[in-house]
């Protein structure tokens, strides 16, 4: 246990049960959300009817929420939402819940049911935003209109910030809450965003589940890359055009990976404490990473999910060239998406990317770019991981292991990283690599069964932050 005992907890811990009648309006509340298309095209591309209308549709569903006078509401941004609920021991010091209800777009194609529907269908709520992230959305407000419906009253004061433009960045809804905390003067115990799970299925050998609170995320870079040459008639083709430079510097970039970081990483003290659930030898291995780190990371690499782990990784993701079938094109452009390992900087990154294009026609541009976050503190006298510790182990009593890890997407906390140090990415869902495949992918659903945990989860994690218990070390460290 890494927090005190019970005795300054609060006297009675309002028991997670709910009614029928509550179960079957938390699911339609979240099908409701998922029905509203707030989609995030493009940079400056959303759609701001649906996150209008969605504004609307939360007051609808949660009115304790938004009619308590100990919660204050705010839009900001126009479509972003901060709430602060008010705690009655001003000496505590608050900490913040982040969810965003944008998505990424959902092309009909391919869904076994229509992204927008938010169907039920064998136990499953189906749709885009079920997993990323209007879940977490729902779930958060979910959980503080039960417990207020309850006449909870919390000892510590929290805000909830959900942001609109996640999915493009968060320039106008994170980074404007951000600002507008900082200007108050606000500084947080800790933060709670999306990212990781409780993950099973990922590791070959590891039947067992295990949560990963992850402490930190990748940097990002979008880099263009352009190529331009003189433009003429195709019947005399030159012996090199742009399209062929460029895709000859992408396709080297795709074929040399950027250096396995394992041995810099965060990533062996999580494979430290998986340890001792693998059975003999992995066990062994696991827990001799001085001498069988160069195995295990070449194995970790074999993975396209775990290798993200390891590395920077380096996607190709836009192409544009061309202007007409019998025109040489004047111009090539491409876009890469790197995701920068904890071990190394944006900059150091760019110098790689450099020499492996190594060709001088090739012109860069650094589109936008951030170095990864520190790593927040997961020792026992952390209070939002400890928090999030204690809530796993009883929601989750079946899961033994959390370990803290990285996050290789990019989440909305980013932008919060001057209010606090503690940031913690972490999703009460099971997640296995057919559900990961979901995210930004097709078929994003969510049982009934974990969407009710996940409100569960917050119900209870909201009760055990009023603690005024520092967390306690270990009894064997004492
Ligand atoms: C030993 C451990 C094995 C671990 C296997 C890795 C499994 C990965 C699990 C979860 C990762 C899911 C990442 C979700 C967060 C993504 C949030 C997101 O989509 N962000 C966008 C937008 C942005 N803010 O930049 C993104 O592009 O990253
Ligand atoms: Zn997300
Ligand atoms: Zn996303």
């Amino acid at each position: 246990k890494g927090l005190g005992g019970q005795k300054h907890q609060r006297a009675s811990q309002i028991p997670s049960q709910f009614s029928q009648g509550e179960r079957v309006a938390m699911k339609e509340a979240l099908k409701g959300a998922i029905h509203i298309p707030t989609v995030s095209f493009g940079p400056k591309e959303l759609n701001t009817t649906a996150l209008a209308e969605f504004g609307e549709y939360i007051r609808s569903v949660f009115p304790t929420v938004f009619k308590t006078s100990f919660v204050q509401h705010e839009v900001i941004g126009e479509y972003s939402h901060l709430f602060t609920v008010q705690g009655s021991d001003p000496s505590l010091q608050p900490y913040m819940l982040l969810a965003h209800s944008d998505v990424v777009p959902a092309p009909d194609e391919g869904w076994e049911v229509p992204p927008f529907s938010g169907l039920e269908r064998d136990g499953f709520i189906h749709g885009r935003g079920t997993l990323d992230n209007k879940n977490s959305v729902m779930a958060i407000l979910q959980a503080l209109e039960l417990l207020l419906l309850r006449n909870y009253i919390p000892r510590r004061s929290f805000f909830i910030a959900l942001g609109h433009d996640e999915e493009i960045s968060g320039h106008n809804g994170a980074q404007k809450i951000a600002a507008l905390l900082q200007a108050r003067g606000v500084q947080l115990a800790f933060i709670v965003d999306e990212g990781n799970f409780i993950l099973d299925g990922f590791i070959p050998n590891l039947k067992k589940p295990f949560a990963i609170i992850a402490v930190t995320e990748k940097g990002a870079i979008n880099l263009m890359l352009q190529v331009n040459t003189t433009p003429g008639h195709s019947s005399a083709p030159p012996k090199e055009t742009s399209i062929g430079i460029l895709a000859a510097a992408v396709s080297r970039l795709e074929q040399t990976p950027m250096p396995n970081m394992f041995g810099s990483g965060l990533l062996k003290t999580t494979l430290q404490e998986l340890a001792h659930e693998f059975p003999f030898p992995t066990n062994i291995i696991l827990s001799n990473l001085w001498l069988f780190g160069p195995l295990v990371s070449r194995l970790i690499e074999r993975n396209y999910i775990t290798n993200a782990l390891v590395r920077t990784t380096t996607a190709l993701t836009m192409f544009n060239a061309g202007v007409k079938v019998n025109v040489i094109p004047p111009v090539a452009q491409a876009i890469i998406n790197f995701r920068v390992d904890p071990a190394q900087t944006v900059q150091e990154v760019l110098e790689l990317v450099k020499n492996i294009v190594a060709d001088n026609r090739v012109q860069f541009q650094v589109l936008s770019a951030f170095d990864p976050l520190p790593v927040s503190p997961s020792d026992h006298q952390a209070l939002g991981y400890q928090l999030l510790r204690q809530t796993i182990r009883s929601v989750f009593p079946e899961v033994n292991i959390v370990a803290p890890g990285v996050c290789i997407g990019n989440t909305d906390s980013r932008h919060y990283a001057n209010l606090t140090t503690g940031i913690y990415r972490f999703n009460p869902l099971y997640l296995n690599p057919q559900s990961f495949r979901s995210i930004h992918g097709i078929n994003e659903k969510i049982s009934v069964r974990a969407y009710e945990t996940q409100v569960k989860f917050i119900f209870e994690f909201v009760q055990n932050a009023d603690t005024d218990q520092e967390p306690v070390p270990h009894l064997h460290e004492l």
